[in-house]
């Protein structure tokens, strides 16, 4: 919908009205159309304002339509009308001008943005590239290499930018509307010509040809698989060499292949998935709308170790008073260092003062006296964390919320040592957490409500992706990559080496495969599990039974590389080698592959052929296996948290939407026939017997992901 008024006695002002972004639904576009050609046929109206309700000019096109038929005026044509007018119009930008928003001020003849709004052509994001013209018409007007910038990485510019980049014409800090309503009256009558950016040439470019290459070498390596850049790079590339028509055809067409692209459909769904999980429920019926957060000011951590020093780091930038505790003198001056060092550096990136007076640093825990919220990040074992709840539930002044950022322990044990065990959830952030988009928090079946919304929101201000999930070991993340890491050690065990599985692993799009991954967080880490689950044995013996352990197929690779003293890359060696501990760069090893040799010789293994098909079937399914009885454990509210705790915590590709849509894009059936056929193969690998949520869905006919929940709710209730 688009509202019309006439202003100022001559400047016809549209509205657009479609909350709470004024995306470009079918009703906006019709609007838009009609309200233009109304201005444009008044004799009394000299020039046009188009501005957006409630402080947002528009956040692009409909997202929701792009699934359904599309019905409504095309915005390509509605966009030409408004360039080719003969008055004058104006974009009066606040808030954001995103994806189609900002390719419709593109068509107006000029732009005045608030200087809080930011603009940007997002659509990489989707899956998609800017199709109503932005393509076309961004290079135009500021150039190939910033166009290029922006469209293939699909990031937001400030108004301070945008002016720079000669994006927007004016930024104000008063009323934007007033402004562009004033503007419009001054440019009244000018002639149009220069400004309809369509009838620009593109600024000249010197070696043009050796720019595209470059930028498309880039754009390759960084999309990891996902082909919406690469189609990016090719629109702009039409922009700098063909005529604008035969531009605009090129772009049409590269928006055709995407639209329908299984990739576009991922990255759409993570886009709501992302804001789905915000709406988080409890099984016990709590929820996010009727569970209000309680207000924080002063938050304390205890512990400053890697961890704690990553969290104190976010909270202070936060805006929140932060009292941080490590009682060892020395620690805590080390510490102070490091958070003083990550606060500048980051306050430097966003060109704000350093918050380092908002950290106040002791080694008394008394100190957390009156603090709103304790994030405890101590080592990870479980009778210290014991120990310091105890401390705190008796220090801290009462109500105050006593969280536990434990990557794997019991929440509920914690809680159930406090005296108000409902102001405990656990808060599990991930390495470096002041970096790392995720937060899984955890709740446990006496965390009250409130507990729940405060760290959502807590998570949310920090601008990480927030997932409530129920408690458990590991959590949702970690206990799906249990699975999933066993499968690539029992690869190796049949064949395979660890460039084999982490290359397949890597064409399908994880930043890193499993071993490189291993490698860069530390072989013990695991080691140091498995030996508390007293799995890790003496390495002398041989055969398949030292192989089977509690009654399933066990592979202490793991183990005899952790005795060999290979932790990773802090060591120099682990799956791979590297020039010297601490670095990064990956090289094959052939100790290691001797090593494997001479396992699989003295276990009486014979090594076999492995495919790049069976590492991925057999890694990915067994993961996807353990998501789906984490739904039907009610441990994830739904297939989206999984998803998103996939893509933002574990270097999952986002253009394959998360273990949970890819299985729902295989087909659920098919996941199922090759789990069923992997078990046959290996019957003493539990994780390869397929769930029975999985097999209940695929008896009622595999429903569509969104589908899901409902049928789970059916399914549980049959039983
Ligand atoms: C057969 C072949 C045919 C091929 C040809 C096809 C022709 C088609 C041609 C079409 C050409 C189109 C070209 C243009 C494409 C686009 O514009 S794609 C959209 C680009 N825009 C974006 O990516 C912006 C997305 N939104 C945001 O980034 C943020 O929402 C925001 C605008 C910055 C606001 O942020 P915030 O205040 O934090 O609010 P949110 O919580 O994010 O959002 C609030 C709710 O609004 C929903 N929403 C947001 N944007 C959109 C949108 N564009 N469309 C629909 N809905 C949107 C969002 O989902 C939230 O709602 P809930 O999910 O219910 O919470």
């Amino acid at each position: 919908m688009a509202e019309y008024n006439l202003v100022s006695e001559c400047v016809g002002l549209i509205t657009l009205r479609n909350p709470p972004v004024n995306a470009l639904s079918a009703a906006v576009r019709q609007g838009i159309v009609d309200t233009v050609q109304r201005a444009l046929s008044d004799p009394n109206v000299k020039s046009v304002v188009i501005c957006g309700q409630n402080g947002i000019f528009c956040g692009g096109a409909d997202i929701k339509e792009f699934g359904s038929n599309m019905t409504g005026p095309p915005l390509i044509p509605m966009i030409h009308a408004i360039e080719s007018a003969n008055k004058p119009v104006v974009a009066a930008i606040e808030g954001s001008a995103l994806g189609g928003g900002l390719e419709l001020a593109l068509g107006c003849h000029y732009r005045i943005a608030h200087s809080k709004a930011r603009l940007g052509l997002p659509e990489v994001t989707l899956g998609l590239l800017p199709a109503a013209g932005g393509s076309q018409r961004l290079p135009r007007l500021i150039g190939v290499p910033a166009a290029l910038n922006l469209i293939t990485t699909g990031r937001h510019v400030t108004a301070a930018e945008a002016l720079q980049l000669g994006i927007v014409d004016q930024v104000t800090d008063h009323n934007t509307v007033d402004a562009a309503v004033k503007f419009a009256l001054s440019v009244a009558g000018r002639s149009l010509g220069p400004r309809r950016i369509s009838a620009h040439p593109c600024p000249q470019q010197p070696d043009l040809d050796a720019l595209f290459e470059e930028v498309m070498q880039k754009v390759r390596q960084s999309a990891r698989g996902a082909i919406a850049p690469i189609a990016c790079v090719q629109a702009v590339r039409a922009a700098a060499t063909l005529p604008y028509a035969q531009g605009m055809e090129r772009e049409r067409e590269l928006m055709a292949t995407l639209f329908t692209s299984g990739q576009a459909r991922a990255l759409q769904y993570c886009f709501f998935a992302e804001r789905a999980v915000g709406r988080w429920r409890m099984p016990s019926g709590a929820r996010w709308d009727t569970s209000k957060p309680r207000p924080l000011h002063k938050a304390a951590v205890i512990g400053l170790g890697i961890m704690g020093r990553g969290i104190t780091v976010a909270l202070a930038q936060t805006g929140l008073s932060v009292i941080a505790v490590e009682t060892q003198e020395k620690q805590l001056m080390e510490a102070k260092q490091a958070i003083s060092g990550m606060l500048e550096r980051g306050a430097k990136r966003r060109g704000v003062a350093p918050a380092l007076d908002r950290v106040i640093y002791s080694q008394n825990i008394q100190a957390v006296a009156d603090v709103d919220l304790v994030i405890e990040a101590v080592f990870e074992d479980i009778a210290l964390k014991t120990k310091v709840f105890q401390q705190l539930s008796a220090v801290c002044k009462p109500g105050t919320l006593l969280c536990t950022n434990t990557s794997a322990l019991d929440v509920d044990q914690l809680a159930s040592e406090t005296p108000n065990p409902e102001l405990v959830v656990g808060m599990h952030f991930f390495a470096p957490a002041h970096v790392m988009k995720l937060l899984e928090v955890v709740y446990g079946p006496r965390s009250s409500p409130q507990a729940v919304a405060t760290a959502m929101q807590l998570g949310k201000k920090m601008g990480k992706a927030s997932v409530a999930v129920g408690n458990c070991r590991g959590f949702v993340g970690n206990r799906m990559l249990k699975p999933y890491i066993e499968e690539a050690f029992f690869l190796l065990e049949e064949g395979a080496t660890p460039e084999l599985v982490d290359q397949a692993l890597e064409e399908f799009g994880f930043a890193m495969g499993v071993f490189r991954m291993s490698d860069l967080s530390g072989l013990d880490v695991g080691w140091r599990i498995r030996k508390g689950d007293g799995l890790v044995e003496p390495s002398t013996a041989s055969g398949r039974s030292t192989r089977i352990r509690q009654g399933r197929r066990y592979s202490p690779l793991g183990d005899l590389l952790c005795e060999e003293g290979r932790f990773g890359q802090k060591t120099g060696r682990g799956w791979y080698q590297y020039d010297k501990p601490g670095s990064r760069v990956a090289r094959s090893d052939p100790w290691l592959h001797s090593f494997l040799g001479a396992y699989r010789a003295q276990h009486g293994l014979v090594a076999r052929r492995i495919d790049h098909q069976e590492v991925l079937e057999r890694c990915l399914y067994a993961l996807i296996n353990e998501g789906f009885h984490i739904l039907d454990d009610g441990i994830a509210a739904g297939p989206e948290d999984i998803d998103v705790i996939y893509v933002s915590g574990y270097g999952w590709p986002r253009h394959r939407g998360g273990p949970m849509f890819y299985a729902n894009m295989v087909g659920l059936a098919k996941v199922l026939e090759r789990l069923e056929h992997y078990q046959q193969l290996h019957p003493e690998v539990p994780h390869l017997q397929p769930s029975s949520l999985l097999r209940r869905l695929v008896a009622s006919g595999s429903p569509p992901i969104h589908k899901w929940g409902e049928a789970i709710k059916k399914l549980h209730s049959q039983l």
